[in-house]
């Protein structure tokens, strides 16, 4: 059996601060399969920010341990990509540039990564936009030239933090299209964090739902639509059934209010 891409067992993250400790995580325990996509969907606060330090060694937990590909985290990671709610692309480094940072960083081949940033901008509609600076762009744009920069060292395993949150309602419709075909494609193991249960659902095959603070798991939900995906989905049946599961969750824990 291969390990999982990432792995969480009882993990508790406590943070110590000026006027007492803050439990953000509690009892946390998942696993993504290798070529899983998985949303994490949970109200403010609950710790989504943190599972996702976790995952990239950026912070440890109090409690548990965390894996990725069978490993335990000790450090921060390398083998992985982080798409964030802002685009953070560098303003004086042209599109390209941007996207070939990660290879330089890690001192890779850059003629043959080079091609590999041409392709990957090809594939989310950048082509001929490889020349152009940040700020020529729309917000889309530069949000599909962070998931370029993400994978172009061939990462196992994507962490997006809410990574659309930031477009406008359009746009973010067209993102969640664009990245799905892409996992489709790619077939990367995806941690995907949103406050969207729309989203949430829509673009996986579990979304994980959690608890106001300390973050708790409310409960792991399979996602049993066909493949692929289609905005006309949100109209199925089953859509329609998921997302009043998990609506019905989260007023269980008094997240969302009964009308
Ligand atoms: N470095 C830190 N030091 C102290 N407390 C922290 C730190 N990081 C997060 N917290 C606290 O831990 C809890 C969880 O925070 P986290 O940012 O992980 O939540 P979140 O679900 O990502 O929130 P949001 O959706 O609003 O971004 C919050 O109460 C937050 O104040």
């Amino acid at each position: 059996m291969t390990a999982a891409a990432l792995a969480l067992t009882e993990v508790g993250k406590i943070y110590r601060t000026a006027s007492g400790p803050v439990q953000a995580l509690d009892g946390i325990d998942f696993r993504i399969a290798e070529g899983e996509f998985l949303s994490i969907l949970g109200p403010s606060g609950c710790g989504k920010s943190t599972l996702l330090s976790l995952a990239s060694g950026l912070e440890f937990p109090t409690s548990g341990t965390v894996e990725q590909a069978g490993r335990r985290i000790d450090r921060p990671v390398t083998d992985i990509g982080i798409v964030f709610q802002t685009d953070v692309l560098l303003d004086w480094r042209r599109v390209l540039d941007n996207v070939m940072i990660q290879p330089q960083i890690r001192g890779l081949d850059l003629k043959a990564y080079e091609q590999k940033a041409r392709d990957l901008l090809a594939l989310v509609g950048l082509a001929g936009f490889e020349d152009k600076y940040p700020y020529e762009l729309s917000g889309g744009m530069r949000q599909r030239v962070s998931i370029c920069r993400a994978l172009i060292h061939n990462p196992p395993l994507l962490l997006m933090d809410e990574p659309f949150g930031a477009l406008d309602a359009l746009t973010r419709e067209q993102m969640v299209m664009e990245l799905h075909q892409l996992w489709l494609r790619e077939r990367k193991s995806v941690m995907f964090v949103t406050h969207d249960i729309q989203e949430a659902i829509l673009l996986a095959q579990r979304v994980l739902v959690m608890t106001p603070r300390p973050g708790r798991i409310a409960e792991i939900v399979e996602v049993d639509l066909p493949f692929p995906r289609r905005p006309e989905t949100m109209e199925s049946r089953r859509f329609v059934e998921i997302v009043a599961h998990v609506r019905h969750l989260f007023e269980r824990h008094g997240v969302l209010k009964k009308y």
